[in-house]
């Protein structure tokens, strides 16, 4: 582990939603981070970019309590860096407070550590990527976040499905994971601000402004069933010329 100028750095994973977006239960066997890709369980490649990344002291994945999925003996190869947690929450913000408590509990006084939250159905991140966001971020003390700008036109509708208003689209970005925050200060903001979809956005209630760092659309989300077939190629040939 190769600790930043100012503490050390973890990765948070929660995986403990229910993937509904994949459709629906007859044809969503089971949550979408256990869902075969390139042969391994989504949420395997994910983990082991963040075990593999030098500057990760550990690696805590967040779990629903009832998970029976689990495949331990095949994520057991990822390396002692691997921390299970079985605190999932009903919402995703809830399962990543929880397991920022928890990850307290096993490591003492991380509060000035970095957290790195990393969405289970992101599996396309790369090592290349992490060392990015923590290079540029490991000195910011208000954090920061991959993203990507946005490249198309955007559109604002009304309930009829029709247009309501073009959005302006310059300084817009798309954001990704991981988010970096310090531990003390993430915990704090979701205690503050609960109801949110990403932890900047806890970050920016409490009125401070996180870093976007430029990624790109090979770190998508696995959210409607087609992203599982992009995330497949994009795995399988993204390191050929
Ligand atoms: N209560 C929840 C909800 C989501 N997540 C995790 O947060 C990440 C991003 O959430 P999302 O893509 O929305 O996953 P789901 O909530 O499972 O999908 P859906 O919204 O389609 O049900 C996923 O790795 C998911 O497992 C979580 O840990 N706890
Ligand atoms: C955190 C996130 O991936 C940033 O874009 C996104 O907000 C997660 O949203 P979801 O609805 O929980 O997938």
């Amino acid at each position: 582990m190769i600790p930043t100028q100012t503490g050390s750095c973890h990765a948070l994973v929660p995986a403990a939603g229910s993937g509904s977006r994949m459709g629906t239960p007859a044809d969503r066997p089971m949550p979408k981070q256990y869902l075969q890709l390139a042969g391994r369980p989504l949420i395997w490649h994910a983990l082991a970019t963040l075990c593999a990344t030098p500057a990760i002291a550990n690696v805590f994945v967040v779990l629903a309590p009832d998970d029976a999925l689990w495949p331990a003996a095949q994520m057991a190869a990822l390396g002692p860096k691997l921390r299970v947690l079985r605190c999932g929450g009903e919402t995703r913000a809830q399962s990543v407070a929880n397991g920022l408590r928890e990850m307290a509990g096993e490591l003492g006084d991380i509060g000035h550590d970095w957290i790195l939250v990393h969405d289970a159905a992101r599996p396309c991140l790369t090592i290349a990527l992490v060392e990015k966001l923590i290079a540029e971020v490991g000195e910011d003390d208000a954090g920061g976040l991959l993203a990507v700008p946005v490249a198309d036109t955007l559109k604002r509708a009304y309930d009829g499905g029709r247009v309501l208003e073009t959005v302006a689209r310059e300084g817009l970005w798309q954001a990704q994971t991981p988010q970096m925050f310090r531990h003390r200060l993430l915990l704090d903001a979701l205690d503050f601000a609960p109801a949110v979809t990403d932890e900047a956005s806890a970050i920016e209630a409490l009125g401070l402004s996180p870093r976007l760092v430029a990624a790109d659309v090979s770190n998508l989300k696995v959210t409607y069933p087609l992203d599982l077939k992009l995330a497949e190629w994009i795995l399988e040939n993204r390191d050929k010329p």
